[in-house]
């Protein structure tokens, strides 16, 4: 896993840095700047032949003073190097300013808001080079003028359009670093992609949800580490308690030692009427797949003979109301229960909702589609959620299940820190007192306490053929399986998630659900299982 901050976290583990005497700001800005160019050229190992051309963006405070130090040393290289500066260099804070002077004895500082120089573009002498933005970083509050919006976008889009790599300092310049949101009315606007956005320390929460436009982020180390641990009882750090965990590994132990079937749990599946119960059946295999010792799927007296020709494995049961639910759930070895995929909106359907949430044991339940529309439409079905379900919403059901959550983050963002989907999870997850699933390219997990972690599908890890019919009743169905293997609810919507992604990933193009579990089995083996 690898830890996300926000910035006001980030700014605590600095000023603690600092304030310990371990560090100053001026060498955390050296390293900062070094670390941008070190992956410059990690990034782009041609650029080390010879020197090329960069065009170096800065702002008004730190994110600029690291700007200076990437100008000066680039130009150490040999290179030739253009600077713009947004602001008034006697406002600068302390660092910044000494960066400002040291460049100012080496190179030209031109106006970012004057004329752009002709010229200015041409590939470097061999033909390569890089634009740098280091306008804004993590302490952008307000969105950008329209002036240096428009003027940002120029700069970038020329640079690209004459070839040069864009590269952006901690953080694309105009979005917020909590929220990976662009601040503005007009939120959509992102001026051209960052090729490389360099951050430092750790990356910040704002890399991995919204709509980072960044084609790949790479994180330098500037000698933080620990720190937080070195502070010992202090403020900062209690205040840099990390904001999310990003999933790079599973979250629980997923190796299966020994016992006999019922060691591994009970996964029950309720699935709709004939017709509809293929959902019901992915997510019965999902659940088996991942390592339920047993699966039921259950289904309406009708849809038997259908589901008896296409399950095998599965194990199936008729379950024609509440009542025939409860009866199955008197059996203490079914732990967990998975409702929603293809089940119906009537009658029946609640009925099943309210025995399964109702139920005196308080088994694991995960819902989805649906159960959710159910459950959004019904307050006293919402209230009768408790700490063992999993809700695993799209942003439709989202929608549905928490209109006004979902009203603040859609509104735009004008002042940072803006309402993230971080944010917005973790009040769901408070409101329903369970673990919430919000589901999206940044998959976002969390728990009643205020717990969080991203499953981020993006960049090197982007999955977009998991945009397929099914592929979420296969997720719940990873989920119900994992609960009944006996992982908590946030470790199984954590684990859940990030196999779902892998599988994906393992597959690749021409996904489609059904090849989601049986992924499982060559992800499992490259986790050494
Ligand atoms: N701290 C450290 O030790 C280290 C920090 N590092 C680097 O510092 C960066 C953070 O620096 P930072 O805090 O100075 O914030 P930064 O992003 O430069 O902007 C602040 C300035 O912008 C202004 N401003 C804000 N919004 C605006 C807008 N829309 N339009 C116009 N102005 C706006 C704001 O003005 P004000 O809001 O006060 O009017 C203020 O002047 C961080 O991202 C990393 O790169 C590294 O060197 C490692 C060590
Ligand atoms: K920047």
């Amino acid at each position: 896993m690898t830890e996300l901050l926000t910035s006001a976290q980030m700014r605590a583990i600095e000023a603690a840095a600092i304030a310990s005497g371990m560090v100053t700001g001026l060498e955390l800005m050296e390293r900062a700047g070094r670390g941008v160019v070190e992956a410059i050229f990690e990034e782009w190992p041609a650029l080390r032949a010879a020197p090329q051309r960069a065009v170096v963006l800065c702002g008004p405070g730190n994110n600029g003073g690291d700007g200076f130090v990437v100008a000066r040393l680039l130009k150490e290289w040999g290179w030739e190097v253009a600077l713009f500066l947004y602001g008034d260099p006697a406002r600068l804070p302390p660092d910044a300013r000494t960066n400002y002077l040291r460049w100012c004895g080496t190179g030209e500082v031109r106006d970012f808001l004057g004329e752009i120089p002709e010229g200015l573009f041409d590939a470097g002498p061999s033909g390569d080079g890089v634009v740098v933005d280091a306008l804004f970083g993590t302490g952008l509050a307000r969105p950008l003028d329209a002036r240096v919006r428009a003027r940002l976008a120029e700069f970038r889009a020329q640079g690209q359009f004459c070839g040069l790599h864009s590269v952006a300092v901690d953080m694309p310049s105009g979005i917020d670093s909590d929220s990976g949101r662009f601040l503005g009315e007009d939120e959509g606007w992102s001026g051209v992609q960052a090729d490389l956005c360099v951050t430092f320390h750790r990356p910040r929460v704002g890399h991995f949800v919204g709509e980072p436009s960044v084609g790949r982020l790479v994180v330098k180390d500037i000698g933080l580490d620990g720190i937080a641990d070195r502070m010992g009882r202090g403020a900062a750090c209690r205040e840099s308690t990390s904001a999310a965990d990003l999933i790079c590994r599973w979250s629980g132990d997923l190796r299966k030692s020994g016992g006999h079937k019922y060691t591994h749990g009970h996964a029950l599946i309720l699935s709709g009427p004939p017709g509809r119960a293929g959902a019901g059946r992915l997510a019965a295999r999902g659940a088996l797949r991942i390592g339920a010792g047993l699966v039921t799927l259950g289904c309406p007296p009708d849809a038997m003979p259908e589901n008896a020709a296409r399950l095998d494995a599965v194990m199936l049961r008729p379950v024609a109301d509440g009542n025939a639910l409860a009866e199955l759930l008197v059996d203490p070895r079914v732990n967990a229960v998975c409702l929603g995929p293809g089940l119906g909106t009537g009658a029946r359907e609640m009925d099943l909702v309210a025995a399964a949430l109702g139920d005196a044991q308080r088994r694991a339940v995960v819902l989805d589609a649906d159960a959710l529309t159910l459950v959004a439409r019904h307050p006293e079905l919402f209230a009768l959620l408790h700490e063992a379900c999993v809700l695993t919403p799209h942003a439709g059901e989202f929608a549905r299940l928490f209109p006004d959550i979902a009203e603040r983050l859609a509104a735009p963002a004008v002042t940072g820190p803006a309402f993230s989907r971080l944010d917005a999870t973790r009040a769901a997850a408070a409101r329903a007192g369970c673990v919430v699933l919000f589901k999206g390219p940044d998959t976002v997990i969390a728990d009643p306490a205020g717990r969080c972690a991203v499953n981020a599908a993006l960049r090197e890890r982007a999955a977009p053929w998991l945009a397929t019919a099914g592929s979420g009743d296969v997720l719940a169905g990873f989920i119900a399986g994992l609960l009944a293997r006996g992982f908590s609810p946030f470790d199984a919507a954590c684990t859940g998630g990030w196999l779902h992604v892998e599988a994906a990933r393992r597959f690749g193009p021409g996904l489609i659900a059904e090849d989601l579990p049986e992924a499982l089995s060559v992800v499992f083996r490259d986790l050494g299982l």
